[in-house]
């Protein structure tokens, strides 16, 4: 019954300071670091349950509170302990999409299916990650790669999970939506999960802008008709909300750039640490070290400022143009960013000191107040 259920869908003795955070839950400055720990470590599931109540879903499909933790708490324990593609990343990129979908351009642009949709596919988008790339998977021969031909095999892998866990009668959450709105929620929740695929990246990249320049003239048509400006984005065809689904679930899985430098370096430091053990297995296995991979040679800093300014900037420079005003604190972050990177750089010549250059600089305020100059 309802009184056996925490508040926020965990048990935890931090309850009141887990509020306090929660209150923050339709900011991009949450620190789902802190939620992690003040939740016995269950960011995902506190999350997605904080969610799901304030947008009413629970009520609008008729879910039982109980099952979806069971679900949530079960989706949960299937991510890995990975340095960065662990839970903490699926609630972070859940939490992000949340705060887009609250975006005044799309007030009236999805349905309730297709939200609950979005927000599903963010939750399990990664779940039971090795911690590995696709392409390692492929060149080690691994069974997934078998298993997926080589194709999106991660994506593919972690999406079956996800529905193998709804198969379980206990967290069955979505028991009482027709046969027809599983079947759009599962539609939706493959196509955007696939599309998180980083070989999907240039095919997205290919079709936003033109995408977007429709949407933009569509809308300009319609504000004539009325009074407001900033009119909320008007899709008739399912297929162009899911287009816009895609692309928001891939800006977020793309968003750590766009956080405050605190939350920012420290996936910077996660992801690192992932790709240099990958690194280090591919080196012990004869393998060739995949991009990024070889601490020996890492140059962290760089490596950021390339993904940055190679894949990061643009596409949310697509995004912000699509939202306009409403994504400007992203590209200021990722701007503020990139040149505290670039700062990094330029002070390692002067630096007398022999740095450690393969552990990324855990920032330190008094360098980023000098940015601030
Ligand atoms: C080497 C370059 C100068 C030129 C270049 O081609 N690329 C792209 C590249 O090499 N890629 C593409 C992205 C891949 N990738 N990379 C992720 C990731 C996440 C957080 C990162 O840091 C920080 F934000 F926390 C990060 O930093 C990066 F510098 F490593 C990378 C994930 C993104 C989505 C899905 C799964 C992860 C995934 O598929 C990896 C291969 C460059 O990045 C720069
Ligand atoms: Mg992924
Ligand atoms: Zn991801």
């Amino acid at each position: 019954s309802m009184d056996t259920i925490p508040r926020f869908g965990t048990e935890t003795p931090h309850e009141a300071k887990l509020a306090e955070l929660m209150d923050n839950i339709d900011a991009w400055g949450l620190n789902i670091f802190d939620v992690h720990n003040y939740s016995q470590s269950h960011s995902l599931t506190s999350v997605m349950y904080t969610i799901f109540k304030k947008r009413n879903l629970i009520e609008t499909f008729r879910i039982s509170p109980q099952k979806l933790i069971n679900y949530l708490v079960t989706l949960e324990s299937h991510y890995l302990d990975v340095p960065y593609h662990c839970s903490i990343h699926a609630a972070d990129v859940t939490q992000a999409i949340h705060v887009l979908l609250l975006i005044p351009s799309f007030e009236n642009t999805f349905t309730d299916l297709e939200i609950l949709a979005a927000l599903f596919a963010a939750a399990i988008h990664d779940v039971d990650h090795p911690g590995v790339t696709n392409q390692y998977l492929i060149n080690s021969d691994n069974e997934l790669a078998l298993m997926y031909n080589d194709t999106s095999v991660l994506e593919n892998h972690s999406l079956a999970v996800a529905f193998k866990l709804l198969q379980n009668e206990d967290c069955d959450f979505i028991e009482n939506l027709s046969d027809e709105q599983r079947k759009i929620l599962r539609q939706i929740s493959i196509d955007m999960v696939l599309a998180t695929d980083m070989s999907k990246h240039g095919a997205i990249m290919q079709t936003i802008q033109s995408f977007h320049q429709s949407l933009k003239a569509k809308q300009c048509k319609d504000s004539n008709s009325n009074s407001s400006t900033n009119d909320s984005l008007v899709l008739t065809e399912q297929k162009e909300r899911v287009q816009l689904l895609r692309e928001m679930l891939h800006c977020a899985d793309l968003s750590n750039p766009t956080k405050h430098l605190s939350i920012y370096t420290q996936w910077v430091d996660r992801i690192m640490d992932e790709f240099h053990y990958q690194g280090d297995r591919e080196r012990s296995a004869g393998m060739p070290i995949s991009p990024m991979c070889n601490r020996r040679t890492a140059d962290i800093e760089m490596a950021q400022i390339g993904f940055i300014q190679a894949i990061v900037e643009p596409l949310w420079q697509m995004w912000a143009q699509l939202v306009y005003p409403h994504c400007q604190q992203m590209l200021d972050n990722i701007d503020s960013n990139r040149q505290w990177y670039e700062y990094q750089i330029s002070n390692r010549s002067s630096r007398n000191n022999t740095s450690d250059k393969t552990t990324s600089q855990s920032h330190d305020s008094k360098e980023q107040d000098k940015l601030k100059g």
